[in-house]
């Protein structure tokens, strides 16, 4: 059985098997995505529910720009449905809601929504939920060392002063306390990191499990939490 003490304090998951899940059943790839944020909603409820801190998903990839049009508008107008319909649960629930990524590339009116929803939950401290939307890994790092290397040109810091947590302060995590994922779960089978979180996931715990996102549940959640309160941490050191 699971033990509190040893819960994760941050979470990432990279929600995979959408459309595969919807072409099972004949379905369009919306309906994989429609299915799709029911597994999303009650996993932030367990997080919540289990004492984790935050959760960190992959909702949409900088490199997912390249689908279908009409997959990506479908993508981009659930968005908008799902924080207009989460929202005052959101605060009720004291989630602090933050997203990451090129918001340049969204719509206005989402991400107008995106900036009121960051907002009007800056404050929550009980849990928060980051969604990582036209995210790069690879990009968060090349605008992190622009921001330290800007600061170098101005001479407001030395090249000596560049360190790790000089680069790791402008990361686009630095919107929390727990920047590093404990554990990161990829469903569906596919057993890679797809430029998600990069920098971040350097002593991260990796758990793959073969259930399609939409079909993610509490059982499956148990089975990653259990294979992670197994693990022996080593950062780099040996067995004693
Ligand atoms: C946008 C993203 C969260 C969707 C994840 O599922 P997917 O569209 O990659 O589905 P498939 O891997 O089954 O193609
Ligand atoms: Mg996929």
């Amino acid at each position: 059985t699971l033990q509190r003490e040893l819960m994760p304090k941050h979470v990432a998951v990279i929600m995979d098997g959408n459309v595969r899940w919807a072409r099972q059943r004949g379905l369009p790839s919306g309906a994989g995505h429609e299915a799709g944020v029911k597994s999303l909603r009650q996993l932030v409820e367990i997080c919540c529910r289990w004492g984790i801190k935050v959760l960190t998903v992959f909702a949409f990839s900088y490199d997912n720009w390249i689908r279908p049009q009409v997959e990506v508008e479908f993508l981009m107008s659930l968005f908008e449905r799902v924080i207009k319909s989460e929202i005052e649960s959101f605060k009720r629930e004291g989630i602090r809601i933050s997203v990451i990524g090129d918001s340049t590339k969204l719509p206005p009116s989402l991400q107008q929504l995106i900036h009121d929803a960051e907002e009007s939950t800056k404050e929550n401290s009980k849990f928060q939920f980051i969604v990582a939307v036209s995210y790069s890994g690879k990009y968060d790092v090349v605008q992190a060392c622009k921001s330290v290397a800007q600061k170098a040109k101005e001479g407001v810091i030395e090249l000596g002063d560049i360190n790790e947590s000089l680069i790791e302060q402008e990361l686009e995590t630095n919107c929390t306390e727990y920047p590093y994922p404990d554990l990161l779960i990829r469903t569906s089978g596919e057993l890679r990191v797809s430029n998600f979180l990069l920098w971040q996931l350097a002593y991260t715990e990796f758990f793959f499990i073969q259930t399609l996102w939409p079909d993610f549940g509490i059982e499956d959640f148990t089975e990653a939490m259990t294979s992670f309160q197994q693990r022996q941490r080593r950062y780099g050191g040996r067995k004693p």
